[in-house]
């Protein structure tokens, strides 16, 4: 069995444990009540490669990365240092994550915020909206055809922005099949856990212009930044590097003024760094 389909079985214990206590009804008022929607293709769109600040506390590949007690105050730094998204993972079992995570960051930051799980219901879009998500990942390893359109659809029609998540050239045709208006190339393969950088400038070019295209893992800093630019990035999701470093804020700020002028860069790069 995969380490994708591990967690895939994990996700769907703990979510009909959530689906027994929460009825779907409960959700959708609070989702009425939530702040409304911030604009996820404005702060990933323009000239600028924007910042996608990950809260993330524990992964399969690298176990425990940071104890994180206050998730909204990380947050916050991150949004001080100029992030145009933040991004909370929710899954519990390998990520230590929460929904009370993501409303914690909502209720600290104005910026959008990504719902970042592994999806497979209707339900946690719900899930997503009502803890005042903007953005909610969809990875495309995670579910048929079927499935990534429609919760595709439900995504746009209850204001959550779909980040719709590839690792190969057939992932990115279906994403693209199914619609999807913002691509995340993930470098690591959620089969392996290996990361591959490369990907995202295998896959960049067969993307239309047009559509938001993010690049996700592996960011160590400005240099892997403007190593992603050249190749055609819009965002990049950066999570380890940040949570591990001793000042998340001036990490956040080096990426965002690396990624506010790419191309001038290009002809002066920094050291690669380790
Ligand atoms: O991070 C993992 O080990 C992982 C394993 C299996 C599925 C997903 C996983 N991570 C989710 C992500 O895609 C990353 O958290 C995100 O892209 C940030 O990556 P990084 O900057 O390398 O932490």
């Amino acid at each position: 069995m995969s380490v994708l389909d591990e967690i895939l079985d994990g996700v769907r214990a703990d979510l009909a444990d959530r689906q027994r206590e929460v009825p779907l009804a409960d959700l959708q008022e609070r989702a009425q009540r939530a702040p409304a929607s911030k604009d996820a293709y404005a702060a990933l769109g323009g000239d600028k490669v924007s910042v996608i600040a990950e809260v993330k506390r524990s992964s399969p590949s690298k176990g425990a990365l940071a104890a994180i007690a206050d998730p909204a105050a990380l947050a916050g730094d991150y949004e001080a240092g100029g992030a145009h998204v933040i991004s909370v993972l929710t899954e519990r079992r390998r990520f230590g994550g929460s929904l009370e995570d993501l409303a914690a960051v909502r209720a600290a930051v104005d910026i959008p915020i990504l719902r970042k799980d592994f999806v497979v219901t209707s339900y946690q879009l719900w899930e997503a909206r009502a803890h005042g998500a903007d953005l909610a990942l969809l990875i495309v390893a995670a579910l048929d055809q079927n499935a990534l359109v429609s919760l595709i659809e439900r995504a746009e029609s209850i204001g959550l922005a779909p980040l719709v998540e590839v690792h190969t050239e057939e992932e990115l045709d279906r994403a693209l099949d199914a619609g999807a208006r913002i691509i995340g190339v993930n470098a690591r393969d959620l089969k392996t856990l290996e990361v591959d950088r490369d990907v995202f400038a295998r896959l960049a070019p067969k993307i239309p212009d047009g559509v938001i295209k993010i690049a996700e893992s592996g960011v160590r800093g400005p240099h892997d930044l403007l190593a992603y630019a050249r190749a055609g990035a819009d965002a990049v999701l950066v999570g380890e590097s940040l949570v591990t470093g001793k000042d998340p804020r001036a990490a956040v700020v080096d990426l965002v003024t690396a990624g506010a002028h790419p191309a001038s860069r290009f002809d002066n790069p920094p050291e690669r760094q380790q």
